[in-house]
């Protein structure tokens, strides 16, 4: 069953549309990621299913129940919601369980009931022995997870996360994402997560929904979106990706054959016949030796960077006039300016119109 449906929902601000003709389902229980640079409207979307924003049009549905759109609007008290922010948003003058216990006032719940639920969910986010301490006894981490607590005490339908983890440091942030993960699983309840980190998303969601200056430009699982990017933007916003212009020579399924300065390579992507971009990952090439066979592409080193236990060689590749920069790892520090030449071991074409 879908969750969350938002049915062709636009938002506009004086002079900016922030959301465009949006459309997207979330079934439930799905830990869905909202992906985007800054400003392409994610926390929009996130505010519009809070019911903190009313839409300029389209219709928005949480379970079977339409909640925005057709003239109908349900406040944000009605909609089930329970909301994690970037700030922690505790009181510092109670303590952990009375922060937790705080969101169950006014629901007509027994003394023991509530009891019960502070106890269960500081269980479920792993910190039923600092009950009694106070918020500015915790670390950052702690705090986040008392803050999910507080959300999940309530048993909402679904958790609204606004970069929850911008606040903490990189370790933090680690092990916070193995948390979340965790918990989602064992709350089965949906987690809508904005980010603007792509580690983050594609580490923790089952569905990423990637924005761009207000439209939705793919919603995939993280395999898809890092292996089969719909456009120039997410291949080159996932994954570090970067894109080569090259003419796409013929096209058969998921097969295509390309023409890249002069040599043809084979290809997989979904792109007919025509201009077309060849989306590279630093994995989707090598270094290859010279006596080796197979087509080459070559090009000169213009930059290296030690990273992740590799360099990472920038490549410019291609003739004058058309030139591209590919990333290519390897053992050893690259000298700027040597000539390389570089196999494809994959790669993704995409149509050249599809920007
Ligand atoms: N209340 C508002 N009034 C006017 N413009 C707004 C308002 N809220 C957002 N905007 C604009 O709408 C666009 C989308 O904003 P939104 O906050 O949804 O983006 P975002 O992707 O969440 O960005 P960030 O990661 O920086 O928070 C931006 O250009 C923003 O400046």
């Amino acid at each position: 069953m879908a969750n969350i449906r938002f049915d062709d929902v636009s938002k506009r601000y004086p002079g900016k549309i922030a959301v465009d003709r949006v459309s997207f389902e979330v079934p439930n229980g799905t830990f869905f990621a909202l992906l985007g640079p800054s400003g392409c409207g994610k926390t929009t979307i996130l505010r519009l299913i809070a019911g903190l924003e009313r839409p300029d049009a389209g219709e928005i549905a949480i379970g079977k129940k339409p909640v925005a759109g057709h003239g109908r609007f349900v406040g944000p008290e009605h909609r089930g919601l329970g909301m994690v922010f970037q700030s922690y948003a505790l009181w510092p003058h109670m303590t952990v369980a009375a922060n937790v216990d705080f969101g169950l006032a006014g629901r007509g719940l027994s003394r023991a009931e509530r009891r019960n639920r502070v106890r269960e969910a500081l269980d479920l986010v792993g910190l039923s022995a600092e009950g009694a301490r106070r918020p500015h006894q915790l670390s950052g981490g702690q705090r986040q997870r008392v803050a999910l607590a507080r959300s999940l005490a309530v048993r909402p339908g679904i958790i609204l996360l606004d970069e929850p983890l911008a606040n903490l440091d990189a370790h933090l942030r680690q092990t916070m994402l193995a948390e979340f993960g965790r918990i989602h699983a064992q709350a089965r309840t949906t987690f809508v997560f904005v980010t603007h980190d792509q580690n983050e998303a594609m580490a923790l969601a089952d569905q990423v929904a990637v924005m761009d200056h207000g439209r939705l430009q793919q919603l995939a699982p993280p395999e898809e979106l890092f292996s089969r990017p719909a456009s120039p933007m997410v291949a080159r916003f996932v994954g570090q990706g970067r894109l080569l212009a090259a003419d796409v020579v013929a096209s058969a399924g998921r097969t295509t054959r390309i023409r890249l300065d002069d040599t043809e390579f084979q290809v997989e992507g979904a792109a007919p016949i025509g201009p077309g971009w060849l989306c590279l990952r630093a994995r989707d090439v090598e270094l290859a030796g010279d006596g080796a066979a197979g087509e080459r592409l070559n090009g000169r080193v213009v930059a290296s960077r030690f990273e992740g236990g590799d360099h990472r060689l920038t490549v410019e590749v291609g003739a004058a006039g058309a030139t591209g920069l590919v990333d290519v790892l390897s053992p050893q520090r690259g000298r700027i300016g040597e000539a390389v030449r570089l196999a494809l071991r994959g790669g993704w074409v995409l149509a050249r119109e599809a920007t």
